[in-house]
């Protein structure tokens, strides 16, 4: 069996042509632009990376895009006085604060300083509280990606065994979430479960986002599951180049599995259409209109 490729760079186009329309539709009728402002602390390589692609994407679905680039030894009272700016200013309809943070600041106390209705990245705990008692939520937006894939897959995903490996705030535990609400049946694993091959055999759906390169074996699947790879890992080649690895050994995965996202081109770019949906859902809101179907949770 070879499975189906997920396309996520193509099922993300298709969310940012939805995205686009909307911003196109609220400029006409409402003469409002959605924006988004990303603040970067620090100089870390990859997160600059991740930054420049998200302004390029917001500027191409024709949002706003504001950047701050803050230096490593910014004060907390700096980061929070900059926050309370963005929370107060209307043409700002979405925050993130890139993670993670330089030691010296205090991530949580950061990311709830963030207005909830702004807060398109879903990590405030108000979002994470409605999120987990099945209430309306910004809803973080990897985990949103990956549903949305699963959802085009698998249709209907009552009742199916879905084991999620990983139990970050960020992935694993928000994931979970989403898939009980969707009444799967949800076994959250990680990195210290014990007889975790097992657990993974049993699994109709797997997510892995453990953050360890090639780290879910393709015997452990089920014949026929559906894997959604959300590692991103670069890792060293014995010629001295680097390469893109998720956290399944796609090669061999894919001879047993039903369907699986690949890295890159899978969770990724799914990643960041979101987070653009979930900026248009948030303006949509605060100007009390009606809501787009289908590009959010
Ligand atoms: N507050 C916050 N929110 C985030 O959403 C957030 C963050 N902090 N910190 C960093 C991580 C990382 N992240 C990625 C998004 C897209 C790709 C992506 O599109 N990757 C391409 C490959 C890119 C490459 O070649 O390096 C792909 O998978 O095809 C990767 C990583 C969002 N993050």
């Amino acid at each position: 069996m070879t499975a189906r490729i997920i396309d996520g760079k193509a099922f993300a186009a298709v969310l940012l042509e939805s995205v686009a329309e909307h911003v196109s539709h609220l400029k006409q009728t409402q003469g409002i632009t959605p924006g988004l402002a990303v603040v970067l602390v620090g100089e870390d390589p990859a997160s600059q990376v991740y930054v420049r692609s998200k302004g390029q994407r917001t500027v191409e679905v024709g949002m706003h895009s504001y950047e701050y680039r803050l230096p490593a030894d910014t004060l907390e009272a700096e980061l929070l006085a900059l926050i309370e700016q963005l929370n107060l200013d209307p043409s700002v309809n979405g925050i993130l604060v890139q993670l993670p943070l330089p030691q010296h600041l205090d991530e949580a106390l950061v990311i709830n300083a963030i207005d909830p209705s702004k807060d398109v990245d879903g990590f405030h705990i108000s979002n994470a509280g409605l999120l987990a008692t099945g209430q309306r939520a910004m809803v973080p937006c990897t985990p949103l990606g990956c549903l949305m894939m699963l959802r085009e897959y698998c249709g209907n995903l009552a009742g199916l065994h879905a084991v999620v490996i990983g139990r970050s705030n960020i992935v694993g535990k928000p994931m979970a979430q989403l898939l009980l609400n969707e009444s799967c049946t949800v076994t959250v694993a990680h990195s210290r479960t014990r007889n975790l091959p097992d657990f993974v055999n049993g699994a109709d759906i797997v997510v892995a986002a453990v953050g360890r390169p090639l780290f879910v074996k393709g015997e452990w699947l089920k014949t026929g599951a559906t894997v959604i790879d959300v590692g991103i890992n670069r890792i060293e080649q014995g010629d001295g180049t680097t390469r893109l690895v998720g956290d399944v050994d796609y090669d061999a995965a894919k001879d047993i599995a039903g369907a699986i996202t690949p890295v890159p081109g899978g969770v990724g770019p799914m990643t960041i259409a979101c987070l653009l949906a979930n900026t248009v859902a948030a303006c949509c809101r605060v100007h009390f209109l009606p809501e787009p179907a289908g590009l959010t949770a």
